[in-house]
């Protein structure tokens, strides 16, 4: 069969707007609420099927092998949805824009995006929830990207509710640090009893509203966290995505998240992005 291809597939990135802890499960994982925020902004993949069955990632990621890369792991697990006889394969190859560990949730929508595209390509025929489903297997803010639309979240984040943000820009900085998930989480000194908020009192006020509980305790851990956040709070409220290490601060109006980036000391790296409301593969 000829082979069929997907180019320049975007992986967004992701802010969580606010990110608080409300408890914690039996096994150990936290209850969260958070509002996920796309951009336009992220990873681009690149989709070739080959009939042999093989997955093969064309391009290196630095600090992340072929076989536990998400990507990889995304691609084989759809394959093992499919009946026996019915195992094609995929060249993917990845343009790495986004920092590991940097709470933009790339890994994840990298999963998220070869999910969509090779149940396309492969002509897997799965809905949107099973997608879903497969994802949480591979992380939590993966169904995120395959809902496909800014989130209300809550539970371990697979629980959505479509939301809308205000449109605008985001300056984000990078720290230079990677950030593992689990030391915040474990650490003794975070709060897990926020008390819970509705998707009403987020609507209300959006901008600014709430706080990241993550970031105190990924601040203290990675004095770089801390810098940042305090160089872009001149500017306006900068705060923490995720379990770090970037930061973030809004705009309503691009020219002043232009004139933020020319003042970003030359150590850091930083850019802007255009909050989307929509997943680029929403519709594929
Ligand atoms: C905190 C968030 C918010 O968007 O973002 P990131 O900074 O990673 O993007 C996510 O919920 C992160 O999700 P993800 O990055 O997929 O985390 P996982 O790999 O599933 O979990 C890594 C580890 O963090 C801890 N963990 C994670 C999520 C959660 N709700 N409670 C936890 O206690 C667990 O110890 C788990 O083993
Ligand atoms: N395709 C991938 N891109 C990024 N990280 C990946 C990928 N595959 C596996 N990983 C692993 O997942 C970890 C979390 O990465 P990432 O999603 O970028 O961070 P975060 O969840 O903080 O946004 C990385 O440190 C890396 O070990």
């Amino acid at each position: 069969m000829p082979s069929r291809t997907l180019n320049d597939c975007l992986a967004p990135a992701k802010l969580n707007l606010f990110l608080h802890v409300t408890g914690r499960r039996a096994d150990g994982y936290h209850l969260l609420q958070t509002v996920f925020q796309l951009l336009d902004h992220g990873d681009i993949l690149h989709f070739e099927t080959r009939d042999d069955g093989v997955i093969c990632r064309t391009s290196d990621v630095p600090g992340v092998d072929a076989d536990s890369d998400l990507i990889v792991r995304a691609a084989r697990l759809l394959q093992a949805t499919l009946g026996e006889g019915h195992r094609p394969g995929a060249n993917i190859a990845i343009e790495k824009k986004l920092p590991l560990g940097g709470g933009l949730g790339g890994g994840s929508s990298d999963a998220a995006t070869t999910l969509l595209a090779l149940n396309h390509l492969w002509q897997a025929g799965l809905n949107r929830g099973q997608l879903m489903e497969l994802g949480l297997k591979l992380g939590a803010d993966v169904p995120f990207f395959i809902f496909g639309q800014n989130a209300f979240a809550a539970g371990v984040g697979e629980e959505l509710t479509a939301v809308t943000t205000p449109d605008g820009w985001y300056v984000v900085l990078e720290p230079g640090v990677s950030v593992p998930t689990p030391a915040i989480f474990t650490a003794k000194e975070l709060t897990r009893n926020t008390e819970p908020v509705t998707i009403l009192d987020f609507s209300t006020a959006p901008v600014g509203f709430g706080k990241n509980d993550l970031q105190v305790v990924a601040a203290k851990l990675f004095p770089e966290v801390a810098e940042a956040i305090s160089w872009l709070q001149k500017y306006g409220d900068a705060r923490m995505t995720g379990s770090g290490a970037c930061v973030f601060s809004f705009f309503a109006h691009e020219p002043d998240a232009d004139a933020v980036l020319k003042a970003v000391p030359a150590h850091w790296k930083a850019w802007k992005a255009r909050a989307i409301a929509q997943h680029p593969l929403a519709d594929i």
